[in-house]
């Protein structure tokens, strides 16, 4: 893991690059994809399926026979785990639902805003290197506490055409309405457009890795909304010397083992405190199911020193970390300061495993810095806000000269003729 000191230069792009930014040739696959299936539809995500997962299929849509088959082959210990999870999630996102906003604005004019749910989402949920179950609890509880109406999902086959049974099993627990065996940068396409096999959707949701998160931004040129782009997990752990380095040290394995292209970071005052988790991820890493996995990420990753915890902040602030774990002594400062972050895990007994399954945090987040600008995955996530207005002759009367001066000054006549005509018809 590669150590560095706090850099006096700010000199911010070196020291803090995501390994994942490099997209363009990323970018010429999506887009020939994309014009592909736009043109030809199912037969070439066939083909791309076959090329990039291995399997010929017939069909995507997953059958009643398989969903049901699926159920048999969980056990009843983890469909139970499943359920605690999906509880949590459910309390916290239907705790989201905000009240209906509504007011006079001046006497006669009513302004009021609710939320509608978006009718047909597309969750995306990813299966190249680990079938990620907890993503749809992530997804599909939201979506059905909102109220949209068609949920569909997309995960890539096996190469014997197979969807694991974990994942057909959330989704039917979940209400997912559909379920089709098609990954990467097809499936995203496929709900774009719309195809034979695949219904178009009106917003994309979901995590994935490179391939998909650029097809998912594409997506937007097309008229299809996305949640925001959550390419491959990230860590930060700011931590001094009231942590526990075998802790700390089991975090940042937790999300270096989930993709190659994966980056944890460790910011720490103590200099103690780094070199005891870097002992620890060497013992750690070498029993890991995933180690070859987890080793390549940790290359990516950074031991950072800093002098003190503003210039802490300033780094995490400037990073804005996915997830962020906060095990200092003065935890207040951090919680108080932090300004750029996707979702914020604070003292020594909070795993970030905790939110990525079962606290009742959404894991969908933002990364590669975009939790600058966008938040991670809620109940908002899947509705709308429509505004509703409604005039009286009292408040025509209140507003309508200022209506009528304004429309003139933009030389807009039809609109002032709008409000002349009716203050001019009060009975
Ligand atoms: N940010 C978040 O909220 C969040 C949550 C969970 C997981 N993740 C991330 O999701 C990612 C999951 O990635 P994954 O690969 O396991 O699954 P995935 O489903 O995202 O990708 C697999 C698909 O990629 C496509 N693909 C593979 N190689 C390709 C190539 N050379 N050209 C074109 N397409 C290709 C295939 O179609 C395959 O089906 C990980 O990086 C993980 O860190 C992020
Ligand atoms: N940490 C991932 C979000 O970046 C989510 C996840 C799913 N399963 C385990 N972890
Ligand atoms: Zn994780």
């Amino acid at each position: 893991m590669q150590r560095i000191e706090y850099p006096q230069q700010k000199d911010w792009e070196d020291i803090l690059k995501r390994p994942t930014q490099t997209v363009s040739d990323i970018e010429e696959t999506v887009t020939t994809i994309f014009e592909e299936v736009r043109s030809k539809g199912d037969a070439v995500i066939k083909e791309y399926t076959e090329k990039f997962d291995k399997v010929k299929l017939e069909s995507f849509l997953v059958s009643i026979e398989e969903i049901e088959k699926a159920s048999a082959e969980v056990s009843e210990q983890l469909k139970k785990a499943i359920s605690l999870a999906k509880n949590n999630i459910e309390k916290f996102h239907a705790a989201q639902k905000t009240k209906r906003i509504a007011l006079e604005t001046m006497p006669g004019v009513s302004c009021w805003q609710e939320k509608r749910p978006i009718q047909k989402v597309g969750l995306y949920i990813p299966g190249g290197t680990a079938p990620l179950f907890s993503t749809i609890l992530m997804l599909a509880v939201p979506a059905t506490i909102a109220g949209c109406k068609e949920i569909i999902l997309c995960t890539p086959p096996n190469n014997r055409g197979e969807i694991d049974p974990t994942i057909l099993y959330t989704a039917k627990l979940c209400g997912v309405t559909q379920i089709f065996k098609i990954g990467g940068i097809q499936a995203i396409a496929g709900m774009t457009f719309g195809t034979e096999g695949i219904p178009k959707v009106y917003k994309i949701f979901g995590p994935g890795n490179q391939y998909v998160t650029v097809a998912k931004q594409l997506a937007t040129k097309y008229g299809v909304a996305i949640d925001m782009p959550a390419g491959p997990s990230e860590l930060l752990v700011v931590a001094d010397d009231s942590a526990n380095a075998a802790f700390v040290a089991s975090d940042l394995l937790s999300q270096a083992e989930h993709g190659v292209d994966s980056q944890v970071i460790l910011v720490s005052t103590s200099e103690k405190l780094l070199d005891d988790v870097a002992w620890e991820i060497e013992s750690q890493i070498k029993v890991l199911p995933r180690r070859a996995i987890a080793e390549k990420a940790i290359a990516n990753s950074r031991l950072i020193l800093v002098n003190n915890d503003n210039e802490a902040i300033e780094l995490i602030n400037e990073y804005a970390p996915e997830h962020y774990i906060v095990c200092m002594k003065n935890e207040e400062f951090f919680i108080e300061n932090t300004i750029n972050a996707g979702s914020v895990f604070i003292g020594n007994y909070t795993p970030e495993s905790a939110g990525d399954y079962a606290s009742g945090t959404n894991h969908t987040l933002p990364t590669n810095g975009y939790a600058k600008q966008f938040s991670g995955v809620n109940l908002n996530s899947f509705m709308k806000s429509m505004t509703f207005q409604k005039i009286t002759k009292e408040g025509i009367l209140g507003i309508g000269n200022a209506i009528e001066l304004m429309a003139e000054a933009e030389g807009l006549q039809a609109h002032k003729n709008a409000v002349t005509l009716r203050l001019k018809n009060l009975e």
